[in-house]
């Protein structure tokens, strides 16, 4: 993966002592950040006149140098600040800054807010008036801007530790944190802006990058791109997207097995009725699958738990989604096959996984490394987790994909992609980037079947 690299608060830390240890001092990356961060706000604001808001340590040192930037600018800059500046940096960046500091809780509106109050070093909830006054200030302003980070948001977890308000733009500095793509802090700013301030960054966790794909080859043909079966049951319905989605993903060929009467006619998708387990086997027999994806549409029944229990040993590359994770939570996560994909929403996850803590991050790695499998955690912010400990995490999915049945678009995708590439990591990369695509490209108030229409465009747009 590729994308921009996400780096804990601790992480970050290091990757700073690194940059000392090469005999750049701190407040050389103070200025740095300060600088990269003014003419952010320069570009977005120009000379509306600003207020910058000073917390006590580095970040508030951030803000110092961006109040004299942007004054040297021409802009009309007041800055106000919550006590003194506790580090060495904050204190040069303050005595740098020759304009009056007006204590924070007298502080008057302004057209543009900088928040520089706090950033990877908060520790705790900010004080109710002051998180307040912050609200207040933010709200009044035509533009607002968060140094690094929204004040009161934790850095790891994205959780909010006390009232935050909606910023215009994020400046992260460095390198992304986990609280610029989790969520409840990634809903927090209309944009996102990552300023260079050269820290070398060489981590496992990146945001969800566009996949590169490839076209089939002039000597392809429908198994050579990959044989796909999909292990319904009693649910028509939910199957029958995922295996529509697996036909629009690259793959060659989809096979749907459920054990309803009633084969579809004409068909891209193949659909056989496969009444009882011995049926099941039989089909996934075939030594030409390419990925099997179970539990759309599977049930719950004893007669689910039976054809799941024919699907796991099979031998072939799974996507487990939906019911089957509920069954197989139900069994303590018992039997799932080493390098499998797994896409779990919350409530799922909670039910193989419930005991494990920490960020959604934390969590999602804990779990693949705990079975030995890629793990899709689903939702606004869906983290793909490898278990050698490789993460992606992609944003800005469409709050429409909320609708019932986009999850087994997912799961098919997944499989489809899976029996492309046979890498489960990049498979899963890529549907959770393509059903993004696909929703995005979908527009407003969609249904699951209109995401898988808008699949061969998402997939034609990054060939
Ligand atoms: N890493 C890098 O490469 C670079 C980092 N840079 C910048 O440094 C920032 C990190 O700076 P930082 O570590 O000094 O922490 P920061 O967020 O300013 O706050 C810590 C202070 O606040 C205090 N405090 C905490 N919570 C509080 C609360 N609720 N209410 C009241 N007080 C509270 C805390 O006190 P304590 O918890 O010890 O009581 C401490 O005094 C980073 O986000 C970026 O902007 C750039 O300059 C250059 C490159
Ligand atoms: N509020 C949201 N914003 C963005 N994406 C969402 C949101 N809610 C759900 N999604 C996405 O929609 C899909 C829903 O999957 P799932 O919950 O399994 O639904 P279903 O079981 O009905 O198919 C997942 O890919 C998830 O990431
Ligand atoms: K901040």
């Amino acid at each position: 993966m590729t994308g921009t690299p996400i780096l804990t608060a601790a992480q970050m830390r290091e990757a700073e002592q690194a940059v000392f240890a090469s005999g750049i001092p701190e407040y050389e990356l103070m200025e740095r950040a300060g600088v990269a961060a003014a003419e952010i706000i320069w570009r977005a604001g120009a000379k509306r006149d600003a207020l910058v808001l000073c917390g006590p340590g580095n970040n508030g040192g951030d803000g110092f140098v961006i109040a004299r930037q942007l004054r040297s600018r021409g802009v009309p800059v007041r800055v106000a600040a919550l006590g003194e500046s506790r580090t060495e940096s904050a204190r040069k960046a303050r005595a740098a800054w020759n304009g009056p500091v007006e204590p924070f809780d007298q502080a008057g509106p302004a057209t543009q807010i900088i928040d520089a109050l706090f950033g990877t070093g908060l520790s705790r909830g900010l004080d109710a008036v002051v998180a307040e006054r912050l609200c207040d200030l933010t709200g009044r302003a035509a533009f607002s801007y968060a140094v690094d980070l929204p004040s009161g948001v934790d850095t790891d977890s994205g959780a909010l530790l006390s009232a935050v308000p909606d910023f215009g733009i994020c400046i992260a500095l460095g390198a992304l944190k986990p609280a610029h793509v989790l969520h409840p802090a990634a809903g927090l700013y209309r944009r996102l802006v990552c300023a260079d301030i050269g820290i070398a960054t060489s981590d496992t966790i990146h945001h969800l990058s566009p996949p590169h794909l490839v076209r089939p080859l002039a000597s392809d043909h429908k198994y050579s791109r990959g044989l796909v079966a999909v292990v319904g049951g009693e649910m028509a319905g939910a199957g029958r997207l995922a295996a529509h989605a697996a036909a629009r993903s690259g793959a060659g060929m989809v096979r749907h097995l459920t054990s309803l009467d009633g084969a579809a006619a004409l068909d891209a998708v193949i659909t056989r009725q496969a009444r009882g387990v011995d049926e099941v086997k039989a089909y996934l027999a075939d030594r030409r699958l390419a990925a099997v994806v179970v539990g759309p549409g599977l049930g719950r029944g004893g007669d689910a738990r039976d054809r799941l229990a024919a699907v796991l040993p099979c031998g072939h590359p799974l996507v487990l989604d939906a019911d089957a994770l509920t069954l197989l939570g139900g069994a303590g996560a018992e039997g799932i096959p080493h390098g499998s994909i797994l896409t779990p929403h919350e409530g799922e996850f909670a039910a193989l996984f419930g005991d494990l803590q920490g960020s959604k991050i934390n969590r999602a790695v804990g779990a693949a490394q705990r079975v030995s499998a890629v793990v899709v955690l689903k939702g606004a912010d869906s983290v793909i987790a490898a278990p050698d400990g490789r993460v992606a995490v992609a944003t800005g999915a469409s709050p429409w994909l909320s609708t019932a049945g986009t999850g087994d678009v997912l799961a098919g995708l997944a499989a489809g992609r899976l029996a492309v590439t046979g890498d489960p990591f990049r498979a899963a990369c890529e549907a959770v980037w393509l059903h993004g695509e696909a929703a995005r490209r979908a527009g407003a108030a969609f249904v699951a079947g209109d995401l898988i229409a808008q699949l061969p465009a998402a997939i034609g747009s990054r060939l």
